[in-house]
């Protein structure tokens, strides 16, 4: 598990280890230098005399680090120059006991320095406190930076890089590595934060959990399937694995239905029986012939079998469609996904009653998983896509308090919601999964792993960390390009380890 925190977030673990852990701030922002300095050096040691070096410096403690690294590289023989950016006068009190230290080391520290003489340029302009866009000095600074050939490394964030949502304040710094200290900040692994860092390297300078105090971060990411999935007893059958019952695929829609069958089978469901039109009967059989069959007449008896059951995708808006959601929702308690259609019919005026019931029966303890996009989430919360894109995680807590359960908010960066307590970022995935039934599979996926018994968070997270996966894996054989749904649904669990748990 890997924590993302935001720039106030941070700031609070500073303080905290400074003035409860009694670690003093030079001397963290010493191991945030020589951390940055170890990266340098692991890189370009071999060609030192060859390496030029030029740090851009901002008056805060970024600027501070950038500073320390100076004197470090410098009295390791490399060459060093040292852009300031920003007025002396006003810098904080940790920068100007650095820059009288650094006097006494051959930096060269003259406003007449030329990006483009130097080889390697590290941004150390802004990092946790940067708080308005980036204009003026600063834009010019980042600019000259960004035109300049050579390795860029930025100290702890891109310059321009809001920490907290990974948006471009103005204009920021193009990097080709970040190190960043203590903890990954939450825009190092939004977009488009994420492209500005390039390759991410978290150093440890001695701010850790302890540093919390009682408030940890409020998001967290997975890097590898470090999570556990349900366990696999060896004498299983078939109904020990679960019996998912799936209402999918409105006529013309059977690849939505044989899309997420698929999928909830691959991720290890025992027994997937598909509820859809009668005319897709042919189609889903021959698509997929693991799975039992029944049309929407047989949906009642189908949800007394079943032990979860997901509903939603290609069903339509029609009629038909929302018998089906009335049933599931009235006449059956069982952990229920919803996605697509579902989510679309109950944001209409006349689906109102079913999510009130909806939400009691969350309230009751039914478990619901809901799956939008932020197009069907900006429905349901009747809200702006933008401001759905902008705020994320709280429009997906909003939507998990409306339903008393989970919100799988799926964006470029996927965010899995609870009511309460910390916020899932997904980082697996590529734009080879953007692409017509890869919701349909992520579905499928999360109601496999339900069918097996996992609680609803647990099924969640790891439903869009393994689907992302998927999709990796997918363009590893198709290419960003070449993905298509069923791919990610043929990927699916292919480098799991079951006992390792990790990535092979
Ligand atoms: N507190 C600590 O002990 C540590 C801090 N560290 C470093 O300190 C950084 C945070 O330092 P600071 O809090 O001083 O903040 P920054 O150095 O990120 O920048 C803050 C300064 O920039 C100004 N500023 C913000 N946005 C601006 C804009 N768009 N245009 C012009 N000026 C702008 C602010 O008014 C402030 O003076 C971290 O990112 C990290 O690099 C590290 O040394 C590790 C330990
Ligand atoms: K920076």
């Amino acid at each position: 598990m890997r924590y993302l925190v935001t720039a106030q977030e941070m700031k609070q673990y500073d303080k905290n280890t400074i003035e409860y852990l009694g670690i003093p701030g030079p001397v963290l922002m010493e191991r945030a230098a020589l951390a940055a300095e170890d990266f340098l050096k692991e890189r370009f040691d071999a060609v030192k005399e060859r390496t030029k070096v030029l740090i851009f410096a901002g008056m805060g403690n970024n600027g501070g680090d950038g500073l320390a690294l100076a004197r470090l590289l410098a009295a390791d023989g490399y060459t060093v120059a040292v852009r300031l950016v920003g007025d002396p006068e006003k810098a904080t009190e940790q920068w100007k006991s650095q820059w009288q230290t650094l006097q006494h080391f051959p930096v060269k520290t003259d406003s007449n320095t030329q990006a483009d003489e130097y080889n390697v340029i590290v941004d150390a302009l802004f990092g946790v406190g940067l708080s308005r866009p980036v204009e003026g000095i600063y834009a010019e600074a980042v600019e000259e930076m960004n035109v300049a050939e050579g390795f860029k490394l930025a100290l702890d964030v891109p310059s321009g890089i809001c920490s907290d949502t990974g948006r471009v304040l103005g204009c920021a710094f193009l990097a080709d590595a970040t190190i960043t200290f203590g903890f990954c900040k939450r825009g190092l692994v939004m977009y488009p934060g994420t492209d500005y860092a390039g390759q991410v390297h978290i150093a440890n300078v001695g701010i850790g959990p302890e540093s919390f105090l009682g408030q940890s971060p409020e998001m967290y990411t997975y890097d590898s399937c470090e999570q556990h999935l349900p366990d696999r007893t060896s004498s299983g059958n078939k109904g020990t694995f679960g019996k998912a019952l799936l209402v999918a695929g409105s006529n013309g829609m059977a690849g939505a239905a044989i899309l997420a069958a698929r999928a909830a089978y691959r991720t290890g469901a025992g027994m997937v029986k598909v509820i859809t039109a009668e005319e897709n009967r042919q189609i889903l059989q021959q698509g997929i012939p693991e799975a039992l069959y029944g049309s929407c007449r047989q949906l009642s008896e189908s949800l007394e079998w079943a032990d979860v059951i997901a509903i939603g995708p290609g069903i339509g808006r029609e009629e038909q469609a929302r018998e089906c959601l009335k049933k599931v929702v009235e006449k059956s308690r069982k952990p229920l996904v919803l996605d697509a259609d579902a989510l679309n019919l109950l944001a209409e005026e006349n689906g109102k009653a079913l999510a009130e019931k909806l939400h009691t029966q969350g309230a009751e303890g039914r478990v619901i998983i809901l799956t939008p996009h932020v197009g069907e989430l900006s429905r349901l919360l009747a809200k702006t896509i933008p401001e759905c894109k902008k705020e994320l995680p709280e429009c997906g807590r909003e939507l998990a308090e409306r339903f008393h359960g989970v919100a799988v908010a799926k964006d470029a960066r996927t965010i899995v919601c609870k009511e309460q307590g910390e916020f899932y970022l997904n980082t697996t995935g590529n734009s080879g999964m953007a692409t017509a039934g890869s919701g349909d599979v992520l579905t499928g996926v999360i109601l496999g792993l339900l069918a097996q018994g996992m609680n609803a968070i647990d099924a969640a997270v790891n439903g869009v960390y393994l689907h992302g996966r998927a999709g990796e894996l997918a363009a590893k054989l198709h290419t960003e390009y070449g993905v298509m749904a069923g791919d990610i649904a043929d990927c699916l669990m292919k480098d799991y380890d079951e006992k390792e748990s990790v990535k092979k």
